[in-house]
């Protein structure tokens, strides 16, 4: 079985805290969208950080297109490749107007300024965010930030793409247009959301994170 996201054995607890991760183990295979659910305070924010390597695991380990991530710098390497879009929008834009934040990971990636601004506002079109290049960010209500900060992601064109809580404060139709948007993506991804209409209509299968681990799959 060919995994581009695994993680096998990760246990992780915060200073004088029990472990919140006890023993994390999956494979995340191309084109599918992994729903991984579970009540608030399970773990699930904080497996995507270690995943993504925000959060260095106590134990165990992560594998990103087959190779074992073992350090900052290749974490540093997989980021281009493993977009994380956070829980909070706001830690995700840090730019003063929107192109700049949808810039910011092309130009990271390497590209010239007129590729990272047609990646930019190719990914903000498929948003239906036209016309929002030079707005400026933090004065964006919380929906269209979230929708922004999805673009920052889809920019830079990655392989995977790992969703926590995708419909905060999205619109009905809004909504219904994410929904569209992450079925036709070809990327594989994980999908944090307490949305279950939403985990219905997109995950491909679905786990949950429960005192530590996640239990045995179950296809949604
Ligand atoms: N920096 C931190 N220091 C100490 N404890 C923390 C820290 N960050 C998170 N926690 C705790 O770790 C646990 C897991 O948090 P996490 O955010 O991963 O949960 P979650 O499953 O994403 O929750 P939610 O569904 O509410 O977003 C919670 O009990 C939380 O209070």
């Amino acid at each position: 079985m060919s995994c581009v996201l695994r993680c096998a054995g990760i246990h992780y607890h915060y200073p004088r805290r029990d472990a919140v991760l006890k023993d994390v183990n999956f494979c995340l295979q191309a084109g599918e969208r992994l729903a991984i659910e579970g009540t608030n305070g399970a773990g699930k924010t904080t497996l995507l950080h270690i995943l993504v390597g925000l959060t260095k695991a106590k134990a165990g380990y992560v594998e990103a297109f087959g190779t074992r991530c073992h350090d900052e710098s290749a974490f540093q390497a997989m980021r281009f490749q493993v977009g994380l879009l956070f829980q909070d929008s706001d830690d995700q834009l840090f730019c003063p107007t929107v192109l700049e934040d949808v810039m910011f990971g092309p130009l990271n990636q390497g590209k010239s300024v007129q590729a990272a601004q047609q990646l930019a506002l190719d990914a903000l079109s498929q948003l239906g965010l036209e016309g929002f290049d030079s707005r400026i960010a933090y004065q964006l209500s919380g929906g269209e930030k979230r929708l922004v900060a999805l673009a920052s992601l889809l920019a830079m064109q990655p392989q995977v793409l790992l969703l926590d809580e995708p419909t905060n404060g999205l619109d009905s139709k809004t909504r219904e247009r994410l929904i569209e948007i992450i079925r036709a993506l070809p990327q594989a991804m994980i999908i944090v959301s307490h949305d279950s209409d939403f985990v219905a209509a997109v995950a491909t299968r679905s786990q949950q994170l429960c005192d530590g681990r996640l239990t045995s799959e179950e296809t949604v």
